[in-house]
């Protein structure tokens, strides 16, 4: 458990849930009503080290220098109906953010700060610096309060602080399930959330700790979207506030009882038929208006009845696109009266629920190691779909496995898997065997690629800018002919005439938000606008160091048209470069849109929402 809440053992609680199927047992209380385990103290002003992070992790974390972290300062409420946003935000961000940070992310994936060293518990508790008594609520509740406190209040990532409050508090089973559960769950919807706290709260949202926020968040998300017990879930939550604010937690939290998840929905959701669908999926409404305009694309688009779209009417749907992306007058599914567009809004709902949806295992066989149906019959997974090298793990910890643990298989999305294969099937003549991985790191399809290579005699140069993600990727493809390179792939010194080069570009990461709970409310739609210009130039250093006739492979984790048709069309009126049809390469896979590039989508082919193209190198 991080910092924050104290208690003398780790021993996980049992009947923590008071869930509606399995009624909470208060057996094992003492006579106070505590668990004796939890009694001990809890410090909301202190730090203290993790102590078992690597110094590569920890720089990821730190951020850019002099960068100052949020600490336990906390905004103020986040108003979606309300356009003056910059109150709620300390940096005058379009986008919400739960617990309002006064930094922000940076760039895209990449330049996040990670966890602190000096996590608290729900955050820091203004006013007070004394320690006071643990609350006596079962470890679950506790370890999600204080992993809610390290991402809303110290920019850590939930998918990292959550597993490691669960592990670190020797939860499993049942107890782990429920604390996965609320924690995630409250980091998805926190926007949602917070909408309901603002419009019960006599108190301005920026006056509320970090604590009480937090417990108030989980607690809601209790009441309106788990089937744990009313009483339950307002009866913990009290108890993990201070005492002078128990009165005001409980009147809140007693105030959301009242009406039913829908209600809320229906009375707190902006105007508009787009925004409305948005805040009852738990996103921001830029995200929604992003997916919308590429499947309004003909690049994100189901294919229509007739198959593949002439260029003219691409163009033109191109353009609508566009501009339902920038003008919300234009938003086909604003009055979603014809077939087509309901259609499309039925489309854009999928899309949006699968950012919610649990996302299973994918694990990669190692070309030339272990076949995928080996693998399969090993783990006791189902071979992938699309990928040949897929198999998916509905279960289990991939550790556990000897393939993985031999380093025969290896965790990898099918989409990411498809897309490193692809850059190796594409056709090219004369190829000499020198294939680039310019933006490489963490190296999952740096390893795909270079199991392809090793069976193939090439070799695989493997750039990245960060110094410690370097070190990821020569760790992931050990025994593999992969040469890791420290620099920024638009200028380092690796030469020229590769004959193959995938240009993996930084992005904003909006095709996979499933995996990053609360990332949909800490990105920022200008971080996309930060990040084209260097997309852009990563892929214009990557066609100039591609060989005549060469291939060149551009893809993202995202779904959205700036990140990729746009990066692609400008390449093709400004570089010696011609698209090819990229579907054979991913083939059986269909419905990947109307255009060469492929674009993957979550709710249609269970992969995280990745585009590509590719592109060959002209002829001098
Ligand atoms: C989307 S990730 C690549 C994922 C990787 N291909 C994989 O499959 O594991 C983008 C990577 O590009 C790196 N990057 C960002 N800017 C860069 C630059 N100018 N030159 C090289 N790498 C860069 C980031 O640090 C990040 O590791």
């Amino acid at each position: 458990m991080s910092g924050g809440f104290r208690s003398r053992s780790k021993k996980a609680s049992t009947a923590s849930t008071g869930s509606k199927r399995e009624p909470r047992s208060e057996a094992n209380r003492g006579a106070d009503g505590q668990h004796p385990e939890q009694r001990g103290r809890i410090s909301v002003g202190g730090k203290r080290h993790a102590g078992n992070r690597d110094d590569a992790q920890a720089q990821e974390q730190k951020g850019p220098a002099g960068e100052k972290n949020g600490g336990g300062g906390n905004r103020g409420r986040i108003n979606q109906r309300d356009n003056n946003r910059s109150d709620h935000r300390g940096g005058g961000r379009n986008g919400r953010r739960g617990g309002g940070r006064n930094d922000r992310p940076r760039g895209g994936n990449d330049r996040r700060r990670g966890e602190r060293n000096d996590r608290r518990g729900g955050g820091r508790s203004r006013g007070q610096d004394a320690s006071f008594e643990v609350p006596d609520v079962d470890t679950p509740r506790l370890i999600t309060l204080s992993a809610l406190g390290a991402v809303f209040n110290d920019g850590a990532y939930g998918n990292i602080a959550l597993p490691r409050e669960i592990t670190e508090a020797g939860l499993s089973g049942r107890d782990a399930a429920f604390a996965t559960e609320i924690g995630y769950g409250t980091m998805r919807m926190v926007g949602v959330l917070d909408e309901i706290i603002g419009s019960c709260s006599s108190r301005p949202m920026s006056e509320l700790d970090p604590i009480v926020l937090n417990a108030l968040r989980m607690g809601i998300y209790q009441l309106l979207y788990t089937r744990v017990e009313d009483h339950a879930a307002v009866d913990t939550s009290v108890r993990l506030v201070p005492q002078r604010v128990k009165g005001f937690v409980n009147a809140i939290l007693r105030a959301v009882q009242k009406k039913p998840l829908e209600q809320w929905i229906e009375e707190l959701a902006p105007e508009g038929k787009l925004a409305q669908l948005a805040f009852r999926t738990g996103h921001p409404e830029w995200i929604a208006r992003s997916y919308l305009a590429t499947l309004s694309a003909p690049s994100g688009a189901v294919p229509s009845a007739n198959g593949v779209g002439t260029e003219s009417s691409a163009d033109g749907a191109r353009a609508d696109a566009s501009a339902a992306r920038s003008d919300p007058s234009t938003d086909p599914s604003a009055e979603p009266s014809t077939g087509s567009s309901t259609i499309l809004f039925d489309e854009l709902a999928k899309a949006l629920e699968a950012d919610s949806t649990r996302p299973i295992v994918h694990l990669a066989a190692k070309p030339g190691e272990i076949s995928a149906d080996e693998l399969a019959l090993i783990t006791g997974g189902e071979e992938g779909a699309y990928s040949p090298y897929a198999v998916y793990l509905e279960g289990g910890n991939p550790a556990d496995f000897e393939p993985v643990q031999e380093k025969l298989a290896f965790i990898q999305d099918e989409g990411s898997q498809l897309i490193g294969a692809a850059l190796v099937r594409v056709d090219v003549d004369n190829d000499a065997g020198r294939w680039l991985d310019l933006c490489a790191g963490p190296g999952g399809k740096a390893t795909m690629i270079g199991s392809l290579a090793a069976i193939d005699g090439a070799t695989v140069t493997a750039v990245e800018i960060a110094p410690h993600r370097g070190d990821l990727i020569r760790k992931a493809t050990e025994g593999l002919p992969v040469t890791v390179v420290v620099g920024d792939g638009r200028t380092v010194d690796v030469g020229s005439s590769f004959d193959r080069v995938l240009v993996d570009a930084p992005c904003s990461g909006l095709g996979s938000l499933r995996r990053r709970q609360e990332s949909r409310w800490t990105k920022d739609e200008s971080d996309i606008e930060e990040l084209t210009a260097l997309q852009y130039e990563l892929l214009e250093a990557g066609v100039s160091r591609c060989k005549p006739g060469g291939v060149v492979v551009y893809s993202t984790c995202s779904p959205d048209l700036r990140e990729t048709r746009e990066i692609v069309d400008k390449a093709l009126v400004t570089l010696p470069v011609e698209e090819l049809d990229a579907h054979p390469l991913v083939a059986p896979m269909d419905n990947v849109g109307r255009e060469k590039s492929v674009q993957m989508w979550t709710y249609r082919h269970g992969t995280d929402s990745m585009f590509f193209a590719v592109l060959r190198k002209k002829a001098e």
